[in-house]
This record gives C-alpha cells, sequence and structure tokens, in this order.
C-alpha cells in the first residue's frame, strides 16, 4: 500500500521518515537504488510516512535526515564525487557520530572510509567515518555471496569489486563469509559495523533479500526520531521467495 493509499484507507502515519540516497547520479550500480525502494516500502508497511530524497554533487544537504542509503560506483564514479563528499564530511561525520542508521554499499563503503587506492594508484580520499582503507587490485572479485552474521542472520547479495578494504580497530566486521569473498582474499570477513552504519560489498540490491537489515535501519531511525519504534506488519512473501533464490545461486 503506497502511504497515500495508507491514509486514504484511513490508517494514521506514525510520523514522517527521511530517506536521503546519495549520489544516486554517479553512485547507483547493481540495482543499489532498489535499497531505498525497499525502506520506502517497508517505511509504509511499518505504518510511518517515507520520503525518498536524492543527493547529488552541488545539491543542497537536506535537513531532518533519518537513514542514509549509498551505492557503488566505478573508480570513475568515485573520482567524480570525491571532492563534494569531502564537502560534506563534517555534516556525514556528525549524523554517524549522533547515531543516524547509515546504509553503504560497495564505493561509497570505500569512501566513508580512511582512502580507496585504485587499481591504477590514484589515491581517492575517503571522509573516516569508518576505520577502514582499501586497496585496489588486478583482481576483480565478483560473484553470489553468502555471509553469517549475529545480528542479520544469513546475508545474501553479489559483490563486484577490485578494491580490497582492511578494518581498523575501530569497526567491526559485519560477518563472516561462507561463499565469496567479502571484504578481501585474506580475512575471510564482509562488510563493517560502526554505530548505526551497516557497511557492505554487496549489491543485488540488499535490502530487498535481507529484510533483517532494512528493518534495523527503520526501527533505528523511529527510535531516534520519536523515543520508539512501533512495527507495522510488512508482507515478506517476495523476501522469502527471492533469499530462497539468492540461496541457490552458483558462485
Ligand atoms: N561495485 C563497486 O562499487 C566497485 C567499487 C570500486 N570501484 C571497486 O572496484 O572496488
Amino acid at each position: 500500500m503506497s502511504p497515500a493509499e495508507a491514509t486514504a484507507a484511513g490508517n494514521q502515519s506514525k510520523g514522517t521518515i527521511r530517506v536521503v540516497q546519495l549520489y544516486p547520479r554517479d553512485m547507483n550500480i547493481y540495482g543499489d537504488w532498489g535499497n531505498a525502494l525497499v525502506l520506502q516500502r517497508r517505511i509504509a508497511w511499518h505504518g510511518y510516512t517515507p520520503e525518498l530524497l536524492e543527493y547529488n554533487v552541488g545539491d543542497p544537504f537536506p535537513d531532518g535526515v533519518d537513514i542514509i542509503v549509498g551505492g557503488g560506483g566505478q573508480d570513475s564514479g568515485q573520482l567524480v564525487i570525491q571532492d563534494d563528499l569531502q564537502a560534506r564530511a563534517g555534516e556525514l561525520k556528525e549524523l554517524a557520530e549522533d547515531g543516524a542508521p547509515m546504509l553503504v554499499i560497495c564505493g561509497l563503503y570505500q569512501l566513508f572510509g580512511r582512502f580507496f587506492k585504485t587499481r591504477t594508484g590514484a589515491v581517492i580520499p575517503g571522509i573516516g567515518v569508518l576505520d577502514v582503507e582499501t586497496h585496489g587490485t588486478d583482481e576483480r572479485l565478483i560473484g553470489n555471496v553468502k555471509v553469517s552474521t549475529t545480528e542479520f542472520g544469513e546475508v545474501l547479495g553479489y559483490e563486484n569489486h577490485s578494491g580490497q578494504t582492511t578494518l581498523g580497530s575501530g569497526v567491526r566486521p559485519l560477518g563472516t563469509v561462507a561463499k565469496g569473498t567479502g571484504n578481501n582474499s585474506n580475512d575471510g570477513h564482509e562488510g563493517a559495523r560502526y554505530r548505526n552504519i551497516v557497511a557492505s560489498y554487496l549489491h543485488g540490491s540488499l535490502l530487498p533479500k535481507n529484510p533483517a537489515i532494512a528493518d534495523f535501519l527503520i526501527r533505528t531511525a523511529a527510535e531516534r526520531k520519536f523515543g520508539s519504534f512501533s512495527p507495522g506488519d510488512p508482507d515478506d512473501t517476495y523476501a522469502v521467495l527471492a533469499r530462497d533464490h539468492a540461496a541457490r545461486r552458483p558462485r
């Protein structure tokens, strides 16, 4: 049911949750925009009113941000956004430290870290919200991934990156890779967790197949804004089918 339909049906909104997708023009590959769409739909299913905004290079930064979502991108897309991202570092760091829920995938995961040194030797500075660093290699890590996590159960998705990310002591991994590569070829970890940020290499999109992560972001946003979260009754039929299908895909 759309928010408008919910209102027409007489359901009282529990309040507005504002989602901002960072740089969809330059950083949105392998279906990452689907993460914002899932948040929009599930926020409405939980009885809140979703507001979905796009933030691109040069835009004024929106006020009252409740959830930040950022996707992946080619190295060239990361170069395009790098200066604007540096200009927004202060606002994003403040939101992160204040506990705003965020989901950053692949290219923006790398740039929320300290830096990404690409395969060609270019160093793209990150904003240092996450204590991670990334080095490009000649090997591309591509394929379906399964991750065991304590917070979200089994996380499923698809990776495609040349960057290999090493975690510092200021973050913890999202989980342990059961199939695929994840952060790098060495330590068997995928993604990073810090405060209410979930960072991951997984596209596909991630949230349609992993509603537990979507609901974590929504619950955290509601608790932060309204003091509590009252869940609705989301329809997980397609999520269950998508998870089942993704889990059976070969690497
Ligand atoms: N899928 C991505 O976002 C890729 C990120 C980065 N360009 C890399 O290759 O590592």
